[in-house]
């Protein structure tokens, strides 16, 4: 079965569903979906208050005064934020006041401290305030019965601080997707451990394990499963009770122990389709278990599976977590690199790309080849070639994906 990029992206797609909404602490939220349109209960600000360290007034007492002629009024009280004083400011005297205070009664202005001699019992005004300045107005930011938060908004340190500030301890959100992460290969062996002859370390269960923790996940790398169809159903039938998401790499392809294809087409929910893409062709995608667990099968190839993570996982965990949009929002930029591109696949190609004034430009870094980790950890771009395009000529416009603007 051959499948087109789209076409993959869509059957993925489909069998991915939002995960029920939750409730949890603000800081808990950081970084997740809202579940909720978020109406506040209350104004803000709360009370018309100071937006200065000075004195509250009444205008119009201060008309004329300047540098030369200062205007001289009466201290009658002094109110600090987090206070309220029964103080009253008839015309011709004035209060201390403190940023964030509540503005007394009878007062309409505020002069900051600069502008006056400082005084406590009497103080000397060298300019007349406009009307209302320096005063901050109940309900100039939010009215109570106010939408703060549209549902779907991902909450970041700004949203954060409407929530905090309109009182709520709590939203609701969609929770962080739980990934298993497993790595299949007889020749496979942890980092820090000695090598034998023919044998590598796991790399690709690191890489998707970060890939997917810096896109929101909470990650399980479970490490590394020999190529036996037994130890294979059985890693993953026991690691399903804490998945969301299960993600394998290796053997999927044509070999004679490539015992992952083996024994998830026999479960008959994961197909194997021949995506039209490179790296990345060979790959599966299904569910498992009760609660049909969707499942990646990636290639073993460190790019391949890497690649594949870009553009099918992470818009997969995009929408498990109620991000929108879904798909990588590409940008147009320049090769600076000739290159051949095989007919009838989408080429992903790694770049390394800078803005410049003229706007982005990007230069292939390292070869095609898909065991070729060096030249992906210099990358940090994808330029995408359709599958229509046989050759880019160095100078051309492409389409860019930008890979370290996507975290968190
Ligand atoms: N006769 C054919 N052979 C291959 C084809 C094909 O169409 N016909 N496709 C090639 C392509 S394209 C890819 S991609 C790979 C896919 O390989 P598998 O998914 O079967 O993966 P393995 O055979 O297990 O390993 C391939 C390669 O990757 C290395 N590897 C595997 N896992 C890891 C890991 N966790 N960390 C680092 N490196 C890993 C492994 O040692 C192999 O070198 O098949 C091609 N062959
Ligand atoms: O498709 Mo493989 O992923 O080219 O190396
Ligand atoms: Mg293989």
């Amino acid at each position: 079965m051959k499948r087109s990029v789209d076409e993959h992206l869509e059957v993925v797609l489909g069998r991915v569903t939002g995960l029920p909404p939750f409730e949890q602490p603000l800081m808990e939220a950081l970084g997740l979906v809202l579940c909720e349109d978020v109406v506040s209960p209350v104004s803000l600000p709360g009370f018309d208050n100071s937006a200065m360290d000075g004195y509250a007034v009444q205008a119009g007492d201060l008309a004329g005064a300047t540098q030369d002629e200062p205007v001289t009024l009466p201290v009658v009280g002094e109110i600090a934020a987090g206070r309220s004083e029964p103080i009253v400011v008839t015309p011709g005297t004035c209060v201390r006041i403190m940023t964030g205070a509540p503005m007394p009664r009878g007062a309409d202005s505020v002069v900051p401290v600069e502008w006056t001699d400082g005084g406590t019992v009497q103080v000397r005004i060298a300019q007349q305030p406009a009307l209302g300045a320096s005063v901050r107005r109940a309900g100039e930011d939010v009215q109570a019965g106010d939408k703060v938060l549209d549902s779907g908004t991902v909450l970041g340190p700004r949203q954060i601080a409407v929530l905090a500030a309109v009182g709520r301890t709590r939203v609701a959100v969609r929770p962080r997707p739980r990934v298993v992460v497993v790595s299949t290969g007889a020749e496979l062996r942890e980092p820090g451990t000695r090598l034998g002859d023919g044998q590598i370390y796991d790399s690709n269960s690191y890489t998707l394990a970060a890939a997917a923790r810096q896109a929101g996940a909470v990650v399980y790398r479970v490490g590394i499963v020999e190529d036996d169809p037994k130890r294979i159903m059985d890693t993953l039938s026991d690691q399903l009770v804490r998945a969301d998401l299960v993600i394998t790499s290796g053997g999927v392809s044509k070999g004679a122990y490539d015992v992952v294809k083996e024994v998830l087409t026999k479960l008959g929910t994961v197909d194997f389709p021949e995506v039209a893409m490179q790296p990345g062709k060979p790959q599966g995608f299904g569910v498992m278990g009760d609660d049909q667990v969707p499942i990646f099968t990636l290639p073993g190839n460190p790019v391949s599976a890497y690649v594949s993570f870009e553009v099918f996982v992470r818009p997969s965990l995009r929408k498990l977590m109620g991000s929108m949009p879904y798909r990588r929002q590409p940008v147009h930029g320049v090769s600076l690199d000739g290159f051949t591109s095989p007919a009838g696949k989408r080429q992903f190609v790694r770049a390394a790309a800078s803005a410049g004034d003229e706007g982005w430009m990007a230069s292939t870094v390292g070869g095609h080849g898909s065991h070729l980790l060096g030249g992906l950890s210099r990358s940090n771009a994808l330029i995408v070639v359709p599958e229509d395009v046989t050759s880019v000529r160095a100078g051309e416009q492409v389409e860019l994906w930008l890979l370290d603007e996507e975290t968190g």
